[in-house]
Parts: C-alpha cells; structure tokens; sequence
C-alpha cells in the first residue's frame, strides 16, 4: 500500500501505459515546478533556521552540517537511502530491468533520479538506444588512454579520460559563444548524457589496457543497456549473472545525497561553471580516496591479507584477532563505519540478498568472509569504541561476488563505482544550472578567530 502511494506521487504516467517520451521531454515538463518551489523557499523561508553551525561542525569535516541543496535522494542514517523517496526495494519493484533480467538498470536509475518519476518501460528502453548512439569513444580519447601506462592506476586515468573530454563540452562552447542563464541547464543536459554514454566505453578501454593488452573489445550492441554494454565490453557479456551484478552494484551505487566526498566535489566545481567533464573528473579523484570509494578495493587486499596470515581454517575468533591487530596497528577496517548512516547500509544488505538467491556464490570463501566478519566486526568495533557507526557499508560487500566471477583484479573496483556514481552527480549538474544554482562559497575561519567568536559569546 505504501509502495503505490509513493508511486503514485512519483509518477504521472502509469508504468503500462506505453510513454515514449525522451528523457529531456520529461526533464523539461518538471523544471518549471521545481524553480516556482526554489522562488517560493528564498521568498518566505530564506531567513529560517535549519540547525546551528558549531565549532564541531569546522573543525570536524562538517558532519551534520545541513548546508547543500542536492534533488534526487536522501540518506537516512537509520534506513538508508531513498531515491526521491524511494528505497532500494521499491526501485527493484517499480524500475524496468533489462530484457531477460531482473535488477535495476542504469537508465531507469538516471530517469528516476533526474526526472523524479518512474519511466515506462519504453522510455526506458528508448533512453538506453539513446546513450548506444553516444557511446562510442572520439578518437583523441581512445589514443590518450592507450598512452598511458599500465601501472597507472585506473583511477587515475578514468579521471584523466573523463577531463579531456572536454575538448567536445557543449557548455564549454556554449558559454563562450555567449548564452542566457536559462539555457545552461539544456548544455548541461547534452554533455551529462555524452559523459554518460561514454563511460563504459573509457571504463572499458582502461580495463583492457592494464590487465588484457591486445584483446579485441565489443562494440556497442544498440539493443542493450549501458551495463549490458559494458559488461560486453569488459569480456564479461556472456555472464548473465555477473552482468545483473553489475547492474544492481551500478544502480545502487548512483547517488548517496550531495555531502559524500565525490558527489560534493562535482557539485563545489560545477558551481563554478565548469564543464560537466571538469566537474566529474574532480567527483572520481575524490572518490579515489581510501576512506571513500577506493575502500571497496581495500576490503578485498585486507581480506587476502587476513587469509595469508590465518590460514584456510577461517574461524569467528581468528577473524576477531585480525580485526584487533588492524585497530591496534593504528589503521581503519575497511568497509566499515559511515559519516551519515548508523545502521548496516541497505547497499550492502542489497548486494547480500544477490548472494543469497545464487548458491554456488554463498559457498564462495571470499563471500563467506564477508559474512564472517559481519558477524563479528560491529561487537569488535563497538568495544574499540570509536567509530559511531560500527556496522559495513557498501564496499563491504561489493567486490566479493566481481571477484567469484572472475573480475578479481581489485583495483579496477573503484572505476566500476566511478561508472555509477555518474548517475547521481550528473544529474544535480543538471539541476544546479536548472536552478540556477550560485557559486559555492563558504566562509573559514582560522582557530584565532573561531577562540575569539566563542570569547565574545
Ligand atoms: C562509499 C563510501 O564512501 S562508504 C565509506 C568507505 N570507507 C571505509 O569503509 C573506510 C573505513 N571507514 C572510515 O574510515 C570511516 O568510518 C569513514 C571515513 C567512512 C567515516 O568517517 P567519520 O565520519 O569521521 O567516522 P566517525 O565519526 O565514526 O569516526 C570517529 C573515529 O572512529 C574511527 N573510525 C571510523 N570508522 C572506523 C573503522 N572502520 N575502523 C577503525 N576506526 C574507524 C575514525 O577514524 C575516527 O577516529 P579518530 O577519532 O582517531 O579520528
Ligand atoms: O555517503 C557517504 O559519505 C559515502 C557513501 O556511502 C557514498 O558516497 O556512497
């Protein structure tokens, strides 16, 4: 009952009905709307107060701080994430997975995110035929990714791809041709579905460049969706389940609200009217970090290190041990803990459930471990006693099954959450410039005036 309400406030076209409307058709009908409410907040609401800026909130990474405006989802510390209100299990029940399939697919995830409502099947299907068409890569791209060493790391030259594609931006040519504010967002528009288009495809290329040199690469089958596509690419396409993996990891890694480090980084260099290809190159550095999306190939190079020091004899206790010699030593356990939730991440219980509908992957050591150490971890945590969120997160669990499939070379995990992660920070792009969003600029303070402000109160 619940789920049609909120489908109900979501979508104006029911999922039978046979809509064809493209995604900026749709996009365009609900823009109108969302600038009256932002007119409507900054008219009768802007003095009104949201919470109080304490000196914790400057010296302690801002955590809490309510102080961006970010459209398609909101985390919960408790529930998790909901995407325009809806949870991962509603989006598994309303959004169209892939011919044959069963996960959520990006393109639906996209629509979803960017238009708030839920496509039907043949917008869906039309959006995935739309990013076939765009998704090949220009030449210049192709070259400069194959000069790049091998060892470099596939990260480094997503974001280094990602940038260059600059060289085609539509806002770009468009701002020095000279253009009104109110048509930024449709540039945008153009660029963040080119960049979308393309992902794969550079995603792809990197992976054959560092660990399959020479081999030939698919090209793009324009009667599949951008994972089906992708997978293809990456040699993995005749895997159905490990291309539904794929599809659920990239769904459901889309957007996590705007405070996370890479969504934040696109939305601070965006602001600032650069480029949707400058703005999410800057999005894929941040989430190259170890404490944020890099920590999904950590989890997995922590856990090949545990099971060289233990043994194959894996046990709850010899898994406690590890955790305490990890925490003694100094370093985080990776996959666990959270700036926002407080609660074990619905991603996780998400990928989880994948494993439990599969049983040749519940029998898998590395996807045991996982579980072993959950059942474990949160009490170790708990009486180390300094993380406030003692429970895994999404990289907890989302390189173990790539890994059973055969895709195990760990640091190309980040790139696969660079792929998804698109979805979200591309489409508030989109809306900032909708909106008409100003530059981001909070103020400082050094630790001599911030002594002197709380003196003087
Ligand atoms: C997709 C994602 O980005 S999800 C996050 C992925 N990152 C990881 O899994 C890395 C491990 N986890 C962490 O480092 C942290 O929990 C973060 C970065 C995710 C969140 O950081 P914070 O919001 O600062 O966490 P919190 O307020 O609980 O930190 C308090 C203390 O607990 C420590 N702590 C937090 N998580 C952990 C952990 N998993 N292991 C050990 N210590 C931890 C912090 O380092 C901090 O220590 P300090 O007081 O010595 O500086
Ligand atoms: O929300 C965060 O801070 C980190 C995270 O889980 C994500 O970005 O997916």
């Amino acid at each position: 009952m619940f789920r049609r309400s909120v489908l109900k406030s979501l979508s104006s076209t029911p999922r039978r009905y046979a809509s064809t409307k493209s995604i900026r058709e749709a996009l365009e009908e609900v823009i109108p709307a969302k600038q009256a409410q932002l007119k409507r907040l900054k008219a009768e609401h802007s003095q009104a107060v949201l919470g109080d800026v304490k000196v914790e909130h400057v010296i302690g990474g801002m955590r809490g701080l309510k102080s961006m405006l970010w459209e398609a989802s909101v985390l919960d510390p408790n529930e998790g994430i909901r995407f325009h209100g809806l949870t991962i299990a509603d989006c598994q029940e309303v959004l169209t997975p892939a011919p044959g399939g069963k996960e959520i697919i990006a393109e639906s995830m996209f629509w979803l995110l960017l238009t708030g409502k839920v496509p039907t099947e043949a917008e869906t299907r039309s959006l995935s035929q739309e990013l076939a068409r765009r998704g090949e890569l220009p030449d210049y791209i192709v070259k400069l990714i194959d000069s790049l060493p091998p060892t470099l790391h596939p990260m480094t030259q997503l974001g280094m791809g990602v940038a260059a594609m600059n060289h085609d931006s539509t806002f770009a040519a468009a701002y020095e041709r000279g253009i009104k504010k109110s048509e930024y967002w449709t540039h945008t528009l153009e660029d963040c579905m080119n960049l979308l288009a393309r992902l794969p495809a550079l995603a792809a290329r990197i992976y054959r460049n560092v660990y399959n040199p020479g081999k030939p690469i698919s090209v793009i089958d324009h009667n599949l969706d951008l994972v089906g596509n992708y997978s293809n690419m990456l040699g993995f396409g005749s895997n159905h389940d490990l291309t539904e993996y794929l599809r659920l990891y990239i769904a459901i890694h889309g957007d996590h609200e705007g405070g996370n480090a890479s969504a934040h980084t696109s939305h601070l260099v965006g602001s600032t009217l650069s480029d949707p290809y400058l703005s999410y190159s800057a999005a894929l550095f941040a989430l190259a970090g170890p404490l944020h999306g890099l920590a999904n190939q950590e989890v997995l190079r922590w856990q090949q290190n545990m099971q060289k020091e233990i043994g194959s004899e894996i046990t709850h206790e010899n898994i406690k041990e590890y955790l305490w010699k990890t925490l003694n030593s100094g370093q985080v356990v990776p996959g666990y803990g959270h700036g926002v939730l407080r609660s074990p991440d619905p991603r996780f219980i998400a990928l989880q459930k994948f494993c439990d509908t599969k049983p040749e992957l519940l029998k898998d050591p590395t996807i045991q471990l996982v579980r072993k150490t959950y059942d474990v971890a949160p009490d170790v945590l708990k009486e180390h006693g300094k993380t406030k969120n003692p429970y895994p997160n999404v990289d907890a669990a989302s390189g173990c099954v790539l890994y059973h499939y055969g895709l195990t070379q760990f640091k190309y995990y980040t790139v696969i959450f660079g792929v998804s992660r698109a979805l979200g920070a591309l489409t508030q792009l989109v809306w900032a410039r909708a909106l008409g969003l100003p530059i981001e600029r909070p103020k400082s303070l050094s630790m001599d005036t911030i002594e002197k402000l709380v003196k003087s109160t």
